[in-house]
């Protein structure tokens, strides 16, 4: 029997999965780590925690399992993507906080180069919006404000990297500074047509080429953990930011097969083959991930505020103990009772992009209660993932006939109900729903021979359970009609 150990590192978590060769869990080990708020707007992780965590999290999960790390046929490592981390080449350290994707602290570099009208060039090469969202208007931002920095980033002294190449260089000593085509898509400084370094874009964002990462194929033998770290040296040969990652573990590898990742925030992707597919409804085009030498694209639509809504019913409101609970506080009424909530706590992402919208609960009277807040919370993860879907619909690229869902708030049988019934498709979870290791798992266990090719992947997938739409068409056209209000209500209060 063949193992493989999947690190993913996530933005609330880190977590590492031994799977076997039939794609099964051995082990699990997670470690949660904290999250840095120095002012509204931003959101930072501490390099060193991201990499410690993760790495106590591989140790953990080998000795749970009692498998040695030389037993490992590789590793494949899936990350929170655009996260962006700036260390220093000779020694290793890092020199500022990570800034994180959820951090809107690069909106003044995106309005500067909107003032200079390049936000139809930059989209046309790297299929992004132009958003504080993406790692380069965020490295810009850092090279501008962090005394010292651009100097010494000009004289060839600092690397950038996404958390894959950060964790990479750690892995090997700083032997490796590298990446996969999926997480240098959300760089901003990708040419997701050419799949280079894009010297254009290098120079309207103002970054040294010397700062960035080789990149390769994600399905790839990238080079070793040094034998330190795991007890013996282990392939490393597969990268994918996580969102990719888990469309791989999905088993969507053609053209109109689609998933939806409920986390933190929602990320749904379309497969659309070796096709790169411009949206004209606010979605992003993404490299997805590569298993070979051929290119793969992917449409996009990433809400920010997903399952992060219910943490904010546990953290903030209080309302509920675990983010379990939500779903049995929101059964105990029938439905939101007139309440729509928008949690754009940290801006609107796809497809509307209000980086400066804030969060409105709408439509309470006397006899709202705490549990239609939590259902009308709920309703809007699968309002803002409907929103998505219909978008794809309108760009047409290819007829989307069901949707595979993962994440920690895929447990929730009332959402996946619910957003079945608002998308008029069966909503599908599988059995193994940690795809996004699962997706890095399969790339390294591709470049290392595990597996023979996709279709063995494919055969792999099996269903938990599917969620049939249960109302009307005009009936969900209803509902989403009142979201669109209440989207509309928050934009107007900014002035968008
Ligand atoms: N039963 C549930 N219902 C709704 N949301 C949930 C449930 N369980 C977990 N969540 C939410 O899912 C998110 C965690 O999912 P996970 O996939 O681990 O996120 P990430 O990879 O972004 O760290 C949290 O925001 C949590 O509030
Ligand atoms: O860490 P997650 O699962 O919240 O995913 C974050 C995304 O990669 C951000 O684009």
């Amino acid at each position: 029997m063949a193992y493989l150990l999947a690190l993913d590192q996530g933005t609330s978590s880190s977590r590492s999965i031994i799977f076997d060769e039939s794609g099964a869990i051995v082990a699990t080990a997670q470690q949660e780590f904290p999250q840095i708020f120095p002012q509204p707007g931003w959101v930072e992780h501490d390099p060193l925690e991201l990499w410690n965590s993760q790495l106590q999290t591989a140790r953990r999960v080998l000795e749970q399992s009692g498998i040695k790390a030389g037993e490992l046929a590789a590793l494949g490592i899936t990350n929170q993507r655009e996260t962006t981390v700036v260390w220093e080449r000779a020694s290793g350290r890092p020199v500022y906080n990570a800034v994180v994707w959820q951090d809107r602290r690069a909106e003044t570099v995106c309005a500067r180069l909107r003032e200079r009208g390049l936000g139809e060039a930059i989209q046309a090469k790297t299929g992004l919006v132009l958003d504080p969202y993406f790692s380069g208007t965020k490295l810009r931002w850092i090279l501008d404000n962090v005394p010292g920095l651009r100097e010494r980033a000009q004289r060839g002294e600092l690397l950038f990297g996404t958390v894959d190449a950060w964790l990479i260089w750690n892995l090997t000593g700083g032997r490796l500074h590298v990446s996969d085509v999926s997480n240098a898509s959300r760089t901003m400084l990708w040419n997701i047509h050419t799949g280079r370094w894009d010297e254009e874009l290098l120079a309207w964002l103002d970054i040294p080429r010397s700062m960035l990462p080789e990149v390769h194929a994600s399905s790839h033998i990238y080079g070793e953990v040094d034998a330190q770290h795991l007890g013996a040296a282990v392939k490393i040969a597969g990268i994918a930011g996580d969102q990719q990652s888990a469309l791989f573990g999905q088993a969507c590898f053609a053209p109109g097969m689609a998933k939806n990742t409920y986390g933190t925030g929602c990320f749904m992707l379309l497969h659309t083959g070796d096709q790169c597919a411009t949206s004209r409804n606010g979605l992003i085009s993404t490299a997805a991930c590569q298993a070979d030498q051929r290119k793969q694209y992917a449409l996009e639509g990433s809400v920010f505020i997903g399952g992060a809504v219910v943490q904010w019913l546990r953290d903030g409101l209080k309302a509920i103990k675990t983010s379990t609970d939500v779903e049995g506080l929101a059964a105990t009424v029938d439905d939101s009772g007139g309440v729509v909530f928008v949690p754009s706590f940290t801006g609107l992402g796809a497809p509307y992009w209000n980086p400066s919208a804030k969060g409105a609960i709408v439509g309470l009277s006397r006899g709202s209660t705490v549990a239609h807040i939590a259902r009308a919370a709920l309703e809007s993860i699968a309002f803002q993932s409907t929103a998505l879907l219909n978008a794809m619909v309108r760009d047409a690229v290819s007829p989307i006939t069901e949707l595979r869902v993962d994440g920690g708030a895929a447990a929730n049988n009332l959402l996946l109900q619910f957003q079945a019934d608002l998308l008029g498709i069966p909503v599908i979870r599988p059995q193994v729903t940690e795809t996004t290791a699962l997706g890095a798992a399969y790339l390294a266990g591709l470049a290392t021979g595990v597996y023979g090719g996709l279709s063995e992947l494919s055969g792999q997938w099996r269903m938990e359970r599917t969620f049939l739409p249960t109302i009307g068409r005009d009936e969900a056209a209803a509902k989403m009609q009142g979201w669109e209000m209440a989207i509309r209500q928050v934009r107007a209060g900014e002035g968008a």
